[in-house]
């Protein structure tokens, strides 16, 4: 072992002595506050638990990786020689320590300007947050004492911090920034860390500057950020428009894309909408159609991949009267006042958050008064009496009403559109274009759709304060097609990856695949079929030791199966393709094979 690879270690054991006095303390603290006497426990008895201590120290630095931990140490050494020497070899210069820390936030804490250098120069990146929380649930966390994790961050980070304050998300800037130190805090926002990144607890670096040149220098660059921020993101924006993103994840659907991108969102991001109110829409088709994924995918471009900007309540638990209680929490003196409502926390850590309401239907009518009251005044009061201000917020309902009378209504309004077109191109035609035309007439939202709404939820301010109702329609032919596509690349994606298998087939599989199509369970049905059909198959085929790895097998349709035949449609057979291209069928023993047991019985 190397001399500097051995320093952590001298330092753990050197370190023993200290821990011992420190575990002396609060054992005697605990002894003093239990008995009278207040006598302490003879050291010779603590020896045991230092020892143990001890042991879950080498523990916890086992499984680390010693040259990454000499980084660390060089780091909090000042020792810019090691580090460069180290970064050198190749160590990663954001390796963490075990207990959550980086290189980068040790130097800035401790003022090492030039190890801060060196360290950017490598490639740390200013913007990693901490993963250590407070002591005692780092310790929880860990499955270690929390003495031994306050005295590891007291020697091997600093000992200038609050044992009992949390730290996760907290930046080397934000460390730079506790550490009062402008030369570092420059140093860190010259190489791109952001002032405006807020740790576990919402505190963004400035939140802990000083009053003076600390502040000033941090709100230059908190302005000079969200310029550069905004700038970006209009040129994102530009380049890649909403609409084009939430086409890559959603297949179809145009008109609710259209009207959910352009009628809504994109004038709420320029500025027309009614800053008064938060916008509400109401999605509704039959289901797994994509009502859910749009609303995953806003929320995603509206917070990027922050987790709590989308919130998901299944309003199906919200049924009864008494529910309400678990929906904005309890008024003091009732059970469950202390935990809070499930939808007030969590909006209260995100109040623009992307909010869906799935199968809003089934909510019981005082919920859907409070939501009435969210809608209309854009904020919510909590069982506590804490009111959250949400006008920035989306809200989205998804119901299944009515999705039959959609389901049919599209189905008809396609076939005609097929017709037209049929007698104007006398055939061959394009069914993508035939389904871009389909529009839902005002007609028969008016005649069928809102007399429905109505019958169900029994409140025209209800359904009045909703900005969008977004119809999601049923797959045509080459939407489902584009389905099938995308399942059975996500499969063969996953072959090449685990036993580099290439899996090849053609358009007849994919019209086979799709006619497995069930209105009634969308695009789930596809998946199941894929499933059913081609991946039951893949496996049980693995099973028996019928693909060698690295071959490349080829789907078909088995023409030799007519359907007609008790209700059996053709069936799919596995080819394995030589290097000379030709196939040879697989014989998969029916056994394992689903689909010919299934013949078989
Ligand atoms: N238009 C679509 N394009 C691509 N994938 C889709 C589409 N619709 C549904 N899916 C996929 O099918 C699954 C179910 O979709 P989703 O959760 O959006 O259904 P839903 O319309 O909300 O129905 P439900 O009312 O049953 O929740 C998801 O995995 C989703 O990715």
């Amino acid at each position: 072992m190397r001399l500097q690879d051995q320093i952590p270690a001298t330092r753990w054991i050197a370190n023993l002595s200290i821990r011992q006095a420190s575990y002396l303390c609060v054992h005697r603290g605990r002894c003093d506050h239990r008995s009278q006497e207040g006598r302490g426990v003879p050291l010779w008895k603590l020896t045991p638990a230092v020892i143990s201590m001890a042991a879950l120290a080498y523990c916890l630095k086992r499984g680390s990786d010693p040259k990454g931990d000499s980084l660390l140490e060089a780091a909090r050494s000042n020792n810019v020689q090691e580090v460069t020497r180290l970064l050198a070899e190749g160590i990663d210069p954001n390796y963490r320590h075990p207990l959550g820390w980086t290189a980068l936030m040790v130097a800035a804490m401790c003022h090492h300007h030039n190890v801060v250098k060196a360290l950017l120069a490598a490639g740390a990146d200013p913007n990693l947050g901490d993963e250590f929380s407070t002591v005692y649930d780092t310790a929880r966390e860990k499955g270690i004492h929390s003495l031994e994790v306050l005295v590891t961050r007291e020697d091997e980070f600093s000992s200038r911090l609050n044992s009992r304050a949390s730290f996760r998300g907290c930046s080397a800037l934000h460390y730079a920034v506790l550490a009062d130190d402008l030369r570092t805090v420059k140093i860190l926002l010259e190489a791109g860390a952001n002032p405006l990144l807020p740790n576990e607890i919402g505190h963004t670096p400035p939140a802990y500057a000083k009053e003076g040149e600390m502040a000033k220098l941090l709100k230059d660059w908190e302005g000079k950020f969200q310029e550069a921020q905004q700038r970006r993101e209009a040129e994102e924006r530009r380049r890649f428009p909403l609409e084009r993103r939430l086409r890559e994840h959603i297949i179809g659907q145009e008109g609710a894309i259209n009207t959910v991108a352009a009628a809504a969102i994109r004038r709420k991001e320029n500025g027309w909408y009614d800053e008064e109110h938060p916008l509400v829409f109401l999605f509704l088709g039959s289901s797994g159609i994509g009502k859910t994924e749009l609303a995953k995918q806003v929320a995603r471009y509206m917070h990027k991949d922050v987790k709590k900007g989308f919130i998901r309540m299944d309003m199906s638990e919200f049924q009864e009267k008494h529910e309400v209680a678990k929906f904005i929490g309890s008024p003091p003196g009732y059970v469950g006042h202390e935990e809070g409502g499930q939808l007030t926390k969590q909006l209260k850590q995100c109040p623009n958050a992307v909010v869906l309401f799935d199968e809003v239907d089934k909510a019981h009518p005082d919920v859907l008064t409070i939501m009435l009251q969210l809608f209309d005044e854009g904020r919510l009061t909590d069982g506590k009496g804490k009111t959250i201000e949400c006008k920035d917020a989306i809200f989205i309902m998804t119901s299944n009403v009515a999705s039959d009378e959609i389901a049919h209504h599209a189905l008809q309004l396609r076939r005609e559109a097929q017709e037209v077109s049929r007698r104007r191109l006398a055939g061959n035609l394009d069914d993508v274009q035939v389904s871009d035309k389909i529009t839902i007439s005002k007609q028969f939202k008016e005649n069928v759709i809102r007399p429905i709404l109505k019958a169900h939820f029994r409140r025209d301010e209800f359904l009045g304060r909703i900005n969008e109702i977004v119809y999601f329609l049923p797959f045509c032919h080459s939407e489902l097609i584009q389905l099938v596509s995308k399942e059975l690349s996500f499969w063969a994606k996953k072959a090449k990856q685990r036993h580099n298998i290439t899996l090849l087939w053609d358009q007849e599989v994919m019209d086979l695949l799709a006619g497995g199509y069930n209105l009634h369970y969308g695009a789930r049905s596809i998946k199941h079929e894929v499933e059913r059909r081609v991946v039951n198959q893949l496996a049980a085929a693995y099973e028996q030791e019928l693909l060698p790895r690295g071959c490349t097998l080829r789907l078909s349709v088995d023409s030799s199966v007519e359907s007609g035949s008790e209700g059996r449609g053709p069936s799919l057979r596995l080819e394995i393709v030589g290097d000379d291209s030709t196939s040879k069928k697989l014989d998969i023993r029916p056994p394992l094979n689903p689909e010919e047991l299934a013949f078989s019985l």
